[in-house]
């Protein structure tokens, strides 16, 4: 697969560890920065990600700051874009099979670099159920696109 990472300052240092973990896994990674632990505004790493997986420059994206939740909520201002703000693997699993996000995002404060990588692994293994869990994310789709 190929997946988009991105993130701040306060998420660089996991993105790096991700970045690893992922290429040790024969992924492709599209870096959208930051490229050092320097202060930067989480919003345009967010809105990159987001571009970057609508625009199929990637399968899936990863968005990571301090808490996960500026970053994903900047994703999340991309149409198409279902950014998931996950701290545990039963979340990221419910967010494939549920919720069809299309990025995962951490804080790279609130949780370790194990749960972490734990978490990156079941959401990119888990598939969209489809069903009844279809209908609810055509139903954020369909307001979204007559917003
Ligand atoms: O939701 C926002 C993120 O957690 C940011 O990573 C955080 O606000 C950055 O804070 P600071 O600039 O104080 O390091």
């Amino acid at each position: 697969m190929k997946i988009a990472l991105g993130a701040d300052h306060a998420g660089y240092q996991l993105k790096e560890c991700i970045k690893e973990f992922l290429a040790e896994k024969g992924h492709e990674i599209l870096d959208c920065g930051t490229d050092s632990d320097i202060s930067v505004d989480y919003p345009e790493y967010g809105f990159n990600v987001g571009k970057a997986v609508i625009e199929n420059k990637a399968d899936s994206g990863i968005v990571v700051c301090g808490t996960g939740i500026g970053i994903s909520i900047a994703a999340n201002k991309v149409k198409g874009i279902r950014a998931a703000l996950c701290t545990d693997s039963y979340m990221a699993k419910m967010a494939r099979q549920h919720n069809n996000a299309n990025i995962l995002a951490l804080g790279a404060r609130v949780i370790g670099q194990g749960v972490a990588l734990d978490i990156v692994e079941t959401f990119l293994t888990t598939s969209f159920s489809g069903w009844k869990h279809a209908r609810r994310v055509d139903m954020i789709s369909d307001f979204e696109q007559r917003s």
